[in-house]
């Protein structure tokens, strides 16, 4: 949260351990890059919401081993004192080029890339995963949510049933990106500038024993109330109780809504919304809240439910239908003995598995004509789309799915976030990224967008790309097949 906070230590002790390798063997120093890509769209989603940019900047930003981490590392390792130095004067010297927050996602091409020394690139590994991981998990749910919700507003109430602190207030940010509004969460107002909002709990109504008692003290310390009606009973005595207080208090309060947390929420709205209507308050709105996602929102729409307001907490701060995203970071070119880069591959028997070597660029394909998506381009870094005329797009796997497409506009994922070490990029606040958010979303197809069965979106590579990718899987088999032990 703190732009002071040093995380240099939150990775994993095998990165630390290939960097003293690499330090041992002179090999520190050598060029590399990686990019980071997941396989699977999470939730069956037709997209996902790109996150936690924000977070590894300022990761970047305090990268430093501290003198209290080299004494620790000093304890519990055999590092010689010649690396422990080393570590000492680490600076991040690096390039990340990467996704802008807000930006829609797909499987199987890069959305972040380190480019810079290998031990540099080893290091931040984790903390880079671990951020993208879980931000753009929840922003993903968050959208989801949003799509069914419609223009409603949506807040987001998941900090008790975060996954601890950390979850809680990137896990808002990241929702708010996804399309969420305001949070409960006041530390993630305070420090993101989200709108906050919330009502009462059951608490202040057993506090006082009865609605109206509880309805009416509120009303006296604050102008905008919305009351929580279901304590006891939402038909019986909790609207009757805020309309009597309402009525009683006239003026002086805004009586902005009442909440059901409880019971068949269809049916209730209803009867709720006529009860209010009929007593005056047609503007009172009705807000909604317990265990509610996706499912259920789409489902109490579909029965026409009078909802106004809609509460999220534990389904989407915790992603609660799949708990990860499952990207990973795979090195794609590497500094050989003789100052040549060389691309490099991970084989799997699964051809989805197979990395694609070599820098690339990711290329949003558009249609000049309305600006709708046609696909992403995956091109090896040096190659510029915008340069041709036409483009052949194909399937990485299964190549006669192909298209052929001209009069486009291509614009490059990947944008350049820090250069050689120093940041290059102007922070967006987080309005602007969910104002940003909204728009690329909207550029999607329907298709893509619709959370149930939505169509896959291609992610295609260029003949370059693909003609690297064939040859370098060659050249592992040769190698392979001459290997004798
Ligand atoms: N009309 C409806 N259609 C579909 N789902 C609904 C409807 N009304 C409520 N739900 C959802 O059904 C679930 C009901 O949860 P639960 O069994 O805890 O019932 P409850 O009435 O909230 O009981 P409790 O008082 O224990 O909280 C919640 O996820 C809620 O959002
Ligand atoms: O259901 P979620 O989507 O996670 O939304 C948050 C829930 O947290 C509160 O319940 P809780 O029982 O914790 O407290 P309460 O006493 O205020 O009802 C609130 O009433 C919601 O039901
Ligand atoms: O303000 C609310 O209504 C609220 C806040 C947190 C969790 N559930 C509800």
């Amino acid at each position: 949260m703190s732009e002071t906070n040093n995380l240099t230590l939150h990775t994993d002790f095998y990165e630390i351990n290939m960097m003293a390798t690499y330090f041992e063997k002179h090999m520190e120093n050598r060029h590399a890059v990686f990019e980071v890509f997941f396989r699977k769209l999470p939730f069956g989603n037709g997209y996902a919401v790109y996150a936690g940019l924000e977070h590894i900047i300022q990761y970047i930003e305090n990268l430093k081993f501290t003198d209290s981490d080299i004494d620790y590392l000093k304890a519990v390792t055999d590092y010689p004192d010649s690396f422990l130095e080393y570590l000492r004067h680490f600076k991040f010297g690096g390039t990340i080029r990467s996704a802008y927050e807000g930006d829609v996602v797909f499987a199987n091409e890069p959305i972040l890339q380190v480019e810079g020394t290998l031990c540099e690139c080893q290091l931040v590994e984790t903390a880079i995963l671990n951020m993208v991981n879980y931000q753009t998990l929840i922003a993903t749910k968050a959208s989801r949510i949003r799509t069914v919700v419609g223009n409603d507003p949506l807040m987001e109430f998941g900090s008790r049933r975060a996954q601890e602190v950390s979850a809680a207030i990137w896990g808002t940010r990241a929702a708010i990106i996804g399309g969420f509004n305001a949070t409960s969460n006041v530390l993630a107002g305070k420090t993101f500038g989200i709108p906050i909002s919330g009502t009462h709990a059951h608490s202040l109504v057993e506090s006082f024993g009865n609605d109206y008692d509880a309805f009416n003290a509120y009303a006296q310390t604050h102008h905008d109330c919305v009351f929580l009606v279901d304590t006891y009973d939402t038909l019986k005595s909790g609207v009757p109780s805020a309309i009597r207080v309402a009525n009683e208090m006239g003026d002086k309060i805004n009586f902005a809504g009442v909440r059901l947390d409880s019971g068949d929420m269809a049916y209730l709205s209803k009867r709720v919304r006529e009860v209010l209507d009929h007593a005056g308050y047609t503007d009172t709105k009705i807000y909604a809240s317990n265990d509610l996602d996706e499912t259920t929102i789409a489902s109490l729409k579909m029965q026409h439910a009078k909802i106004d307001v809609w509460g999220v907490g534990t389904k989407v701060i915790t992603a609660f239908d799949q708990p990860a995203l499952g990207a990973v970071y795979k090195m794609v070119s590497v500094e050989d003995d003789h100052g040549k880069m060389v691309d490099r591959i991970k084989i799997s028997g699964n051809a989805e598995k197979v990395s694609t070597p070599g820098k690339k660029q990711v290329w949003r394909i558009t249609d000049t004509k309305d600006g709708k998506s046609e696909g992403d381009y995956i091109t090896l870094a040096n190659e510029d789309p915008r340069d041709e005329k036409s483009i052949y797009m194909f399937h990485p796997n299964y190549t006669y799915i192909n298209k052929t497409v001209e009069n486009f506009d291509a614009e490059p994922l990947l944008k350049t976030i820090y250069r050689d070490g120093e940041l290059v990029y102007d922070r967006p606040n987080l309005a602007q990224i969910s104002e940003y958010a909204k728009k690329e979303l909207a550029a999607l197809w329907p298709e893509y967008r619709r959370e149930l069965n939505p169509q896959k979106y291609p992610v295609d590579l260029s003949q370059k790309c693909w003609d690297n990718k064939r040859d370098i899987i060659e050249k592992v088999r040769n190698y392979v097949q001459q290997i004798k032990y």
